[in-house]
C-alpha cells in the first residue's frame, strides 16, 4: 500500500461552515468522486455523511439510477493531498422500489463512472451457506457463482454494433478487500467496528481468496434443494444482486469490492425454517448499523492513507480498449456518444 504521510481528517459539517440548510443542498457537483458507495438492502443513506449535494436521479444512456446520488466531502487539513469526495446510492431506491431482477444496475454503475470515482464499495444482505459465517458476520468475497436467468442487462457491450469481452476470473478487487479485512483487524484491538448490538460480542469478517458468492434471480428466496445445491457447488453465501453490478464495474475499469452482510442461513438446514424477511429484520437492523461504521472508516482511512488502487486503478486501467472487439470506423454516432459517457478519454 502507498502510504503517503500520516495526516488527520476532519470530518466537516459543511452546513455550520456555509449556514446552508438540508433545503438548499446544491443538486449539481463539478468536483470530482473518490469513492462511490452503493447500499442495499438495510443501507438507504451513510448516517455519517453530511451531504454537499444532491444529484437528482441521473440520466444515463442505460436509463436513470435508482436513486438520486448523495455527494459527501471530507476536507482534510493537508492541502497537498485535497478533498476525499464520496458518492452514494442506494441500489433498490429510497423507499425500497425496485426488485433485484430490476434494479437498473448500467445506469447506475455509469452514473458513477460519470462522476468519476476511482472504486466501488458495495454492501449486500446476503443469506450463509456456511455454519461458521453467522448471521451478522461480514464477508469480503471474492468470487462469484452466476445464478442469475438472463433476464438483467448485464452488459455495456452487448448491442449489435458494439462489442466486447472483458476479463471477469477475479471479479473483486482483493487489495481493496484486504485494506478493509486489515481496518477491521486493527479496529479488534481497541474499538471493534463489527458488533452484536444485542450481545455485544464481536461480529467476525470473513476474507480468503475463495470465499464465494452465489447470485440467483429471486425475489423469491431458494428452495431447501437448491441451498443445498449451492453449498455442493461451493457457495459460502447467496444474494441477488453481486450480478451484474461486478460486471459493469468491470467494464468500466472500476476497482469493486462487495462487503456482504449476513443476515440468515437461507434454506439448508434441516432443523431450521428456511428463511423470510419477517424473520432477519433484526439482523438486518444491525448490520445497518454496522455498515455506516464501516463504511465511515473505510472513507477516513482511504482519505488519510491514498491506498494504491484508488489512483492505479487496480491494473484495470486502459484494459477496456483492448477488450472492445468492434472495429472503431464502424461504429455508429449514438455507439461513440455512449462510449464517451463511461470513457471521455478513449473515444
Ligand atoms: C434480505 S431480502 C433479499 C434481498 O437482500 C439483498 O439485497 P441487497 O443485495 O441489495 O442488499 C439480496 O440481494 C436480495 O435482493
Ligand atoms: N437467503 C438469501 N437468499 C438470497 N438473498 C438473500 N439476501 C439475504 N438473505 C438472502
Amino acid at each position: 500500500m502507498n502510504e503517503k504521510k500520516s495526516r488527520s481528517v476532519e470530518i466537516l459539517d459543511h452546513y455550520t461552515h456555509t449556514g446552508m440548510t438540508h433545503t438548499e443542498i446544491p443538486s449539481t457537483f463539478d468536483g470530482t468522486i473518490d469513492l462511490g458507495i452503493i447500499g442495499g438492502t438495510g443501507l438507504y443513506q451513510l448516517d455519517c455523511l453530511k451531504p454537499i449535494a444532491k444529484l437528482h436521479p441521473i440520466i444515463t444512456p442505460w436509463g436513470v439510477t435508482s436513486s438520486p446520488i448523495t455527494i459527501a466531502r471530507f476536507i482534510t487539513n493537508d492541502s497537498s493531498l485535497g478533498d476525499f469526495h464520496v458518492a452514494f446510492l442506494s441500489r433498490h431506491g429510497v423507499n425500497h422500489e425496485y426488485p433485484p431482477s430490476k434494479v437498473p444496475f448500467r445506469a447506475n454503475i455509469a452514473a458513477l463512472k460519470h462522476l468519476n470515482c476511482k472504486a466501488v464499495v458495495s454492501f449486500s444482505a446476503v443469506g450463509s451457506l456456511r455454519e461458521e459465517i453467522k448471521p451478522r458476520d461480514f464477508i469480503l468475497p471474492q468470487q462469484i457463482i452466476d445464478r442469475t436467468k438472463g433476464v438483467r442487462d448485464s452488459s455495456y457491450f452487448n448491442d449489435i454494433g458494439l462489442v466486447g469481452h472483458v476479463g471477469f476470473g477475479d471479479p473483486f478487487s482483493s487489495n481493496m478487500a484486504k485494506f478493509i479485512y486489515d481496518l477491521v483487524e486493527q479496529a479488534n484491538e481497541q474499538d471493534p467496528i463489527l458488533v452484536n448490538q444485542d450481545t455485544n460480542e464481536v461480529c467476525t469478517l470473513h476474507f480468503d481468496r475463495d470465499l464465494t458468492v452465489v447470485c440467483m434471480e429471486g425475489p423469491q428466496f431458494s428452495t431447501r434443494a437448491e441451498s443445498k445445491m449451492y453449498r455442493m457447488l461451493g457457495g459460502d453465501v447467496i444474494n441477488m444482486s453481486v450480478l451484474p453490478e461486478a460486471k459493469l464495474a468491470r467494464e468500466c475499469e472500476l476497482p469493486y469490492q462487495m462487503i456482504c452482510m449476513s443476515t440468515d442461513y437461507d434454506a439448508w438446514m434441516d432443523h431450521e425454517e428456511p428463511v423470510t424477511v419477517e424473520t432477519v429484520i433484526g439482523n438486518l437492523n444491525n448490520n445497518g448499523r454496522n455498515a455506516n461504521r464501516l463504511a465511515t472508516k473505510i472513507i477516513e482511512k482511504m482519505a488519510i492513507m491514498t491506498p494504491k488502487f484508488l489512483n492505479n486503478g487496480d491494473g484495470l486501467t486502459g484494459s477496456i480498449k483492448m477488450s472492445i472487439s468492434t472495429k472503431p470506423d464502424a461504429m455508429s454516432e449514438d455507439t461513440i456518444e455512449k462510449l464517451r459517457f463511461l470513457y471521455p478519454d478513449y473515444w
